[in-house]
């Protein structure tokens, strides 16, 4: 390692509550394929329903959960058919899905961190499938009976690192208002871009092939001195050390979105793999090198990897360029694996589900191939329009954020 690990003197923002939900309605893999070509009434492009059964086959998902029926589909025909304007309907669906979504991660978060909703003071949205003013974060802010004094930000269309975008801006808030506490909700429903499938548009495919509906939530406070008068909280779980966004030049056109009267429309370039597989070691460097961090020659495995599961070609890149053993992407892989790509939301996901994986561990109930997963120092990568590379540098609190059901007293800088 170049220099010393950094020391924790600065008050640095940290993760203190992660909450996940999904929609009730879940379909399987083996099951999706039939089902999509099913309710667009595409059956009879059996070639393109061979090619998406090819693509899912390989995706390394199991299943995904998703906010859109077939009564949905029913009662707007113009869903299916790209000449039809549509997005009146999308947004008319996505105004109540994206809030009480949210709502159901929220609520869990807020649980786990201990204290009323009331004392939340910032509260940063991101979705998709938005574009209402006022939007998800004011009817969230209602649902959840926070004050109406309450900051609110709205992040749209950032895309699959939304949620690492929205946790950048929770740091920055909190690192900056002191006793600030920003609840961060990410909320995704495919409904905005979900179209009939379509010869022309592969890469449309690609995207009805991995993506999934969910929303993550995370309570996010700074940890400083010690003051006997502040409120009992869950501990820490990750600290936010810092962050950073790098936009890979000569790329603009590889990953897009770009709302129309037919809805969202994804374009995802083939080449997106090939492009992180090359540019994510020296985004790394840059990233982790201030801080004493960077890998070198024998790769990155010594820190732990909170990797947004966008694909799971996308996960082999970030193993091949970064030269990390097998195991060390297993809770961006089990994300994958049981929700598809929840675009922003999935972010969160990892989170919990790494730091599940760490608290199993210290409870004594070993994973199986894992174990090198338990590294102190860490960094959350996501991918996005851009091409944008979102970084956040970790550092999992020594109990995991959990010591038995113990909360502890935890003050703002
Ligand atoms: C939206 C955001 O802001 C950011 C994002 O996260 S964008 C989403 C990021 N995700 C991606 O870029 C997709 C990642 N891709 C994958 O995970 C994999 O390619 C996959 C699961 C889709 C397929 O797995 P694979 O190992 O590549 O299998 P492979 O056999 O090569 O491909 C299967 C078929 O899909 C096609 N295919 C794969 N990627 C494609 C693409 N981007 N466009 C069109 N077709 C594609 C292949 O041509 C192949 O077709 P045939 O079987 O007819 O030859």
């Amino acid at each position: 390692m170049a220099s010393p690990l950094p020391t924790m003197e600065t008050a640095h923002a940290a993760v203190l509550a992660i909450g996940t939900a999904n929609p009730a309605k879940c379909v399987a893999q083996e099951e999706y394929v039939d089902w999509y070509f099913r309710v667009t009434k595409s059956d009879h492009l059996v070639d393109l329903k061979a090619k998406m059964k090819r693509m899912c086959d390989k995706s390394g998902i199991r299943k995904r959960h998703l906010c859109l029926t077939e009564d949905m589909i029913a009662a707007h025909p113009e869903l299916l058919d790209r000449a039809a304007p549509s997005l009146d309907a999308r947004l008319g669906i996505a105004r109540d899905a994206v809030p009480e979504l949210a709502m159901a991660a929220a609520a869990r978060a807020i649980a786990e961190w201990g204290r009323p909703a009331a004392d939340i003071t910032h509260l940063v949205v991101s979705t998709n499938a938005g574009a209402h003013a006022p939007g998800a974060d004011a009817r969230l802010a209602e649902l959840l009976g926070l004050r109406a004094t309450v900051q609110r930000t709205v992040l749209y269309m950032h895309g699959c690192s939304a949620g690492c975008s929205a946790l950048r801006l929770a740091k920055d808030i909190a690192e900056s208002n002191r006793r600030a506490r920003v609840l961060v909700a990410c909320a995704e429903v495919f409904l905005i871009a979900f179209a009939a499938p379509d010869e022309a548009r592969l890469d449309a495919l690609v995207a009805a092939s991995l993506f999934g509906d969910g929303a993550g939530a995370v309570i996010v406070g700074t940890d400083g001195d010690d003051d006997p008068g502040a409120p009992v909280e869950h501990p820490p779980i990750f600290h936010m050390l810092s962050a950073s966004q790098t936009t890979i030049a000569g790329t603009h056109q590889r990953v897009s979105l770009q709302l129309s009267e037919r809805g969202l429309d994804y374009k995802i370039s083939g080449e997106v793999p090939a492009l992180v597989r090359a540019g994510i070691e020296r985004c790394m460097e840059d990233a982790l090198a201030p801080l004493g961090l960077a890998g070198g020659g024998g790769g990155w495995n010594h820190l732990f990897w909170a990797m947004h599961p966008g694909g799971r070609a996308i996960l082999d890149s970030y193993e091949a360029g970064l030269r990390l053993e097998p195991g060390k992407l297993a809770a961006s892989r089990r994300v994958l694996s049981e929700y598809g790509n929840m675009s922003g939301a999935a972010i969160i996901f990892v989170l919990d589900e790494l730091r599940r994986r760490r608290r199993r561990r210290d409870g004594g109930e070993e994973e199986e191939e894992e174990s090198d997963e338990y590294c102190e120092w860490g960094a959350m990568v996501g991918v996005g329009p851009g091409l944008t590379i979102e970084t956040m540098v970790l550092r999992a609190s020594a109990t995991g954020g959990h010591v038995g059901d113990e909360v502890k007293k935890s003050t703002t800088a």
